[in-house]
């Protein structure tokens, strides 16, 4: 497995030059290839539009030396239309431009963000584990609008300015070209100037980006629910509103900065191309009045044409820059859309159809990479924290053996952190074995369809995941053809459909952010009705390790057989009605099954399964009856 591709979502070094490698621009060339015809609109448009704005100094050219001299109205009014007709055509070519560019630029877009989306969503859960959300959302919105930039914005300016540049000298020298060459003199006055300024607002950018990021990193996690809970209950209101003020902050100053660095360059050209027109005018003054063979009108035509090209090249100074930064989104994007896929279907899958829902763990070993635990980011998202493994021992799981005859109950019991999640992770391919094989009906669940090892697979999870949607909407995310009957029959089984039924808005109550409107056992109980309609061959269940107040537990407890009923279920078992009935028991302790068998067999061995017994089934169920 590649490693570096995870370091990758650490930003690398700020202050990197970016470079264009032939490589990118061919790989970015890709996405651009399929709205070619609209790219070459644009350039058409561009190339007709900047000719005609060309044209309007060579009109008042032709008043001052021709119309006016020789007194005729019919070529003043000419050059009248001329000058009204150019900038209407030139309008019109600028809205047909702005069409074609935002086509394809929102096109790439579209295509960029799907291909991202869809690729993040067949990455495995050891990828979602080993990074910020926020950072895959940033990437999903800005990278992806920085990459569109980077082809409509960056790329069009560069074009737009070589013709223009191109266009004016070609004028500019047929006109007069010692005047021409003269007003060349000044530039490097300001070339040199540009450079500077292109990279301090480059590096002002960054930091804004950076900035912003904190900051959106921040609201990220306390504008949640689980993230305003904890500013609360710990009192930190303040301390987070200081915080955010302190990025916010940053923020507004470098917005100032930037700004005033922005005008001052403006300001710096304008003085700059105040003295080139002044050197034209004032050596073709000179040449008007010593030479007979110089017009006014070659003079002004000359003039106007200046800040126009003054502006052109000043911008191509600093569009290579621009353009490479701006290709870092690109960059940044494939990084990601080229993380290698872990959890793959096999080249001919196979497709379950009959399951008879054997289960069967063959010398299985199974170990956390690495890289999974260095590469997760500290909260400001920037530097990378290297957070150290929680657990010191290699494997997670050491030569795990046992089968679940199909309708079997197997209950996992064990020390926190013995392995018994990441045993059930192994079934539905969350994560792949590192040795041995896990089978579902003789059949390793490798060689099986994605797909259709996730239908026969249910999974309840200690935290239980609602959408923000109404609970007809999440419950029918098990069954999306789910009829309102079958809705009904499953959340009864589940003993939920007496709340669901009283309140307001019946099946139609929108759950809050992560289910927070409902109590922990009103989850699991939505959460076990899910999983009916579902109705998987084979059950793979966390149960809560909270214990409810009696009258809920009877209430789970009740939801639970229905569940259970005629599945082959592995169960993280922390009930005692679970182990008792049971037909399997593995007890598990450092990733290792220390005893297995039945309760009583267990019970017999007065090993760790009978320690377990007293201090963790036992003692709940004392209190449950205390609390009765
Ligand atoms: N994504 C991960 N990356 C690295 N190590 C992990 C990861 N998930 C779990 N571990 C480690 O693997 C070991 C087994 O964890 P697991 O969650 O399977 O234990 P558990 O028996 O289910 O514990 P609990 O009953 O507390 O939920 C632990 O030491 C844990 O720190």
């Amino acid at each position: 497995m590649n490693g570096g591709g995870w370091r990758g979502f650490v930003r690398a070094n700020e202050d990197e030059q970016p470079t264009i490698s032939r490589m990118l621009l061919q790989r970015v060339w890709g996405y651009a290839r399929p709205y070619r015809s609209g790219i070459i609109v644009v350039l058409i448009t561009i190339f007709i539009g900047t000719l005609l704005d060309r044209i309007t100094p060579l009109l008042v050219r032709h008043l001052i030396d021709v119309a006016i001299p020789e007194r005729n109205l019919g070529r003043l009014n000419l050059v009248a239309v001329g000058l009204v007709a150019i900038p209407l055509i030139g309008g019109l070519l600028d809205i047909l431009q702005r069409r074609h560019s935002s086509l394809v630029g929102e096109g790439i877009i579209f295509d960029l963000r799907r291909a991202l989306y869809s690729h993040m969503q067949r990455m495995s859960l050891r990828f979602f584990t080993s990074t910020k959300s926020g950072e895959l959302v940033s990437r999903l919105n800005n990278d992806v609008v920085g990459s569109q930039r980077a082809v409509t914005g960056t790329l069009i300016t560069l074009i737009t300015n070589v013709i223009t540049v191109s266009i004016t000298l070609f004028i500019m020298l047929t006109i007069e070209w010692r005047l021409t060459l003269l007003a060349l003199l000044v530039l490097p006055l300001f070339m040199l100037p540009a450079r500077r300024v292109g990279r301090i607002v480059r590096n002002l950018t960054r930091s804004q980006m950076q900035a912003n990021g904190e900051m959106n990193g921040l609201m990220g996690e306390t504008l949640n629910v689980s993230g305003a809970l904890l500013v609360k209950i710990f009192g930190r209101r303040n301390d987070e509103v200081a915080k955010f003020s302190q990025h916010a902050g940053e923020v507004r100053d470098l917005g100032i900065r930037t700004a005033l660095v922005m005008r001052s360059f403006f300001v710096m050209v304008g003085l700059v191309s105040a003295v080139g027109v002044t050197s034209v005018y004032w050596f073709g003054g000179y040449l008007a009045i010593t030479s007979d063979n110089f017009s006014t009108g070659d003079i002004i035509a000359l003039a106007l044409y200046l800040p126009g090209l003054y502006g052109a090249i000043s911008t191509l100074v600093n569009t290579r820059v621009e353009l490479a930064s701006s290709l870092v989104s690109f960059e940044r994007v494939f990084e990601i859309l080229d993380l290698p896929l872990e959890i793959v279907d096999a080249e001919q899958p196979q497709i379950l159809q009959t399951i008879r829902g054997e289960v069967q763990f063959e010398h299985v070993w199974f170990r956390y990479q690495a890289d999974e635990i260095n590469s997760l980011s500290s909260r400001d998202g920037q530097e990378t924290t290297v957070i150290s493994p929680i657990t010191t021992r290699e494997w997670a799981l050491s030569d795990i053996d046992f089968t679940a005859k199909p309708g079997q109950l197997v209950a996992l019991v064990g020390p926190s952190g013995a392995g018994k999640t990441s045993l059930t992770y192994l079934l539905p391919r969350l994560y792949d074995p590192s040795r041995g094989r896990v089978l579902i009906d003789g059949i390793d669940v490798r060689e099986l369809e994605l797909d259709s090892l996730g239908q026969a697979i249910g999974m309840v999870t200690q935290e239980t995941f609602l959408f923000h949607e109404s609970l007809r909407a999440n419950l029918r995310y098990a069954k999306p053809d789910a009829t309102d009957a079958e809705l009904e029959a499953a959340c009864r089984a589940a003993n939920i459909h007496d709340l669901i039924a009283s309140l307001p808005n019946g099946y139609d109550t929108v759950v809050g952010e992560r289910g927070y409107r409902f109590s922990g056992g009103e989850k699991q109980r939505i959460a076990i009705a899910r999983v009916i309609l579902k109705n998987p061959r084979i059950l793979v269940l966390d149960e809560a390790t909270s214990a409810l107040d009696s009258r809920s537990e009877a209430l789970i407890q009740a939801a639970l057989q229905p569940l259970l009923k005629d599945r082959t279920s592995i169960v993280i078992a922390h009930r005692l009605s679970t182990i008792l009935a049971a037909d399997l028991i593995l007890v598990v302790d450092q990733g290792r099954v220390l005893e297995r068998g039945t309760h009583s067999e267990l019970l017999a061995q007065a090993g760790l399964y009978a320690q377990l017994y007293q201090t963790q089934f036992k003692e709940r169920e004392q209190a449950l009856e205390q609390r009765a």
